[in-house]
């Protein structure tokens, strides 16, 4: 039955899924999903007693996963390159419908639009673009999707301009060109310790443009949502590679790309900093910002030297780990999620996943 809860290895209850999430009742049939779309085919392993399963360590399989069911479930049409973080529908249906019974509920007083249809602004859209989709798709609600990346930017939009009965409800803005129009002020502050073992010191970085100059001055908003600006990268490892090993290969790849490093071997983690000479390199040769050479400058004025990302390496479960990327400086966006994507070729070659 929908909507039970699940226990956790702690004992603690899992939130449940939400009742009015499509798989509630059922979670989706990765064998009857193979018969119907063979390019899902090779990503469904069938056990000898008959289950059909996906390994959720493998992006190509999550990728077609998610994919099928936008499809088949949604009518949906849904891509995304390599490298870019894949969402679950299920797990990202959930927050659709929390954020719908927020809305319904005493706690949000309705916002009255003309059209008298619910408008969301989604922070950090990805190039996934899912909480738009589900939102328009599922409840017909409007959004505007912000990122800062080129490649988020790109797939974002064509994952909306793909599906023509939903394009008009989605609009996507680019958190940067904001940045730049409204004097971005840089600032010294903490950086985002969601962490407890992040070090503490700060670093200099930035104001990131999150909603200020991104939304305009006459606009309302029923609802904000954010799933946080950070790039993960789930590796499901032999029993032979720990974290440990992650972390030293993570080093040895930002060095072996002539980047500066410190790795903290308390907190798992790799701080990379890029030379004044690489920032403006990066900059000038607009690799994470399509803009003139103008804007470009103006945004080299606006950095602020300091560390550039930092990767965490976490233990999820025993053999599976989960990296995450931080972008510290705002201006290197694209430097960071083509790194991102590189380390995550050079990771899983380096430490293959488990064999299925
Ligand atoms: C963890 S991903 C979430 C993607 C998608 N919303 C999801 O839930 O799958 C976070 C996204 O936030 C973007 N981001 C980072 N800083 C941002 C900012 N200041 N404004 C808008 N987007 C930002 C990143 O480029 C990335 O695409």
């Amino acid at each position: 039955m929908g909507g039970g809860r699940k226990r956790r290895r702690d004992g603690s209850e899992a939130p449940s899924i939400h009742p009015r999430n499509r798989y509630a009742a059922a979670a989706p049939d990765f064998a009857a999903l193979a018969e119907l779309y063979p390019s899902f085919r090779p990503f469904v392993s069938v056990s000898e007693r008959g289950r059909a399963s996906v390994d959720f360590t493998d992006f190509s399989a999550t990728r077609e996963l998610t994919r099928v069911l936008l499809l088949h479930d949604h009518g949906v049409n849904w891509w995304i390159p390599d490298g870019q973080l894949c969402p679950t529908v299920p797990n990202r249906s959930n927050y659709i419908h929390w954020i719908e019974d927020l809305l319904s509920s005493i706690l949000i007083p309705p916002i009255s639009s003309s059209s008298g249809r619910v408008r969301g602004f989604d922070i950090g859209t990805g190039a996934n673009c899912i909480y738009p989709l589900l939102g328009a798709s599922l409840l017909g609600w409007s959004f505007v999707g912000s990122d800062v990346t080129d490649v988020a930017l790109e797939w974002a939009k064509k994952n909306a301009e793909n599906n023509p009965h939903l394009t008009e409800l989605i609009e996507i803005r680019n958190a940067n060109a904001a940045s730049l129009s409204s004097e971005s002020e840089a600032i010294v502050r903490e950086p985002i310790r969601e962490n407890v073992l992040e070090p503490a010191e700060d670093v200099a970085m930035p104001k990131p443009p999150v909603l200020v100059g991104v939304l305009k001055e006459s606009e309302s908003f029923d609802f904000c949502m954010c799933n946080p600006p950070f790039f993960w990268l789930q590796l499901g490892l032999r029993r032979e590679h720990g974290a440990f090993q992650v972390l030293k290969s993570t080093e040895a790849f930002f060095l072996a790309s002539k980047l500066s490093c410190k790795i903290d071997t308390l907190s798992f983690s790799v701080d990379v900093t890029l030379s004044d000479e690489q920032t403006e390199a990066a900059i000038l040769h607009g690799d994470d910002y399509g803009g003139s050479l103008k804007e470009s400058s103006a945004k080299l004025q606006s950095v602020v030297k300091g560390v550039s990302f930092r990767i965490t390496v976490f233990e999820q479960i025993p053999g599976t780990l989960l990296i995450k990327g931080s972008l510290l400086n705002k201006a290197l966006s694209g430097t960071f999620s083509s790194l991102f994507s590189q380390l995550e070729d050079t990771l899983r070659m380096e430490c293959p996943s488990k064999a299925r």
